[in-house]
């Protein structure tokens, strides 16, 4: 795949979208970040994680997005410049492809401050035809899954709120049934 790198007069730079942990823990080194959206996509937890959230028999539930033409998906995008895009790149192909089932795509994204235009971005996307991909489940039933997984990063629990508060604290205004009905029955499960 050709990833879009933007040469300004400045430096060569590349924009990467995260929308699930990338949100809270990108881990890589990156010169800035904005909040926002991309459009054309809802977040579903409907991949299945064997690895960083769950293991090969209990596999855990972690996001991906699934083509939604009305609909948008907020998270974070940061650029990555210089000697920081194939740290970066290599930290991710691992992390995500090799070890999550993630294929890239490059699509267009919206920073909230709106006096900034659009931007291209690299974004990783579980695909249905992935090995590990779970597809839809109910709220309870999702939940009752998260409950009970771990895997070698951590608990799923953590995944699922890590993810609301960021929700909660960057996106306030933006209702996100999927996630906030997961997480309102883990709760219940597990308080
Ligand atoms: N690609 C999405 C989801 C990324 C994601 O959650 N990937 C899993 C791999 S299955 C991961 O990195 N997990 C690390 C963790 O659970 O702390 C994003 O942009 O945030």
């Amino acid at each position: 795949m050709k990833l879009l790198v933007i040469t300004t007069s400045e430096k060569p730079s590349l924009w990467i979208f995260g929308y699930g942990s990338l949100v809270w823990k990108p881990d890589f080194k990156y010169k800035r970040s904005k909040v926002g959206y991309i459009e054309g996509y809802s977040r579903r937890f409907w991949h299945g994680d064997n690895f960083h959230r769950g293991d090969k028999d209990m596999p855990g539930r972690v996001v991906t997005l699934v083509e939604d033409h009305d609909a948008c998906t907020w998270g974070v995008a940061y650029e990555v410049t210089d000697s920081q895009m194939e740290e970066s790149l290599q930290y991710l192909n691992v992390r995500e492809a090799v070890l999550g089932g993630y294929v890239t795509k490059m699509v267009e994204f919206t920073p909230r401050e709106k006096c900034h235009g659009s931007l291209l971005a690299l974004v990783y996307i579980a695909t249905s035809d992935n090995p590990i991909y779970l597809g839809p489940a109910t709220p309870t039933d999702i939940a009752a899954q998260i409950a009970i997984c771990r895997g070698n990063t951590g608990h799923n629990i953590e995944y699922l709120l890590r993810l609301a508060e960021f929700m909660r604290l960057y996106c306030p205004e933006v209702e996100d049934d999927h996630l906030f009905s997961i997480e309102a029955a883990t709760l219940a499960l597990v308080i």
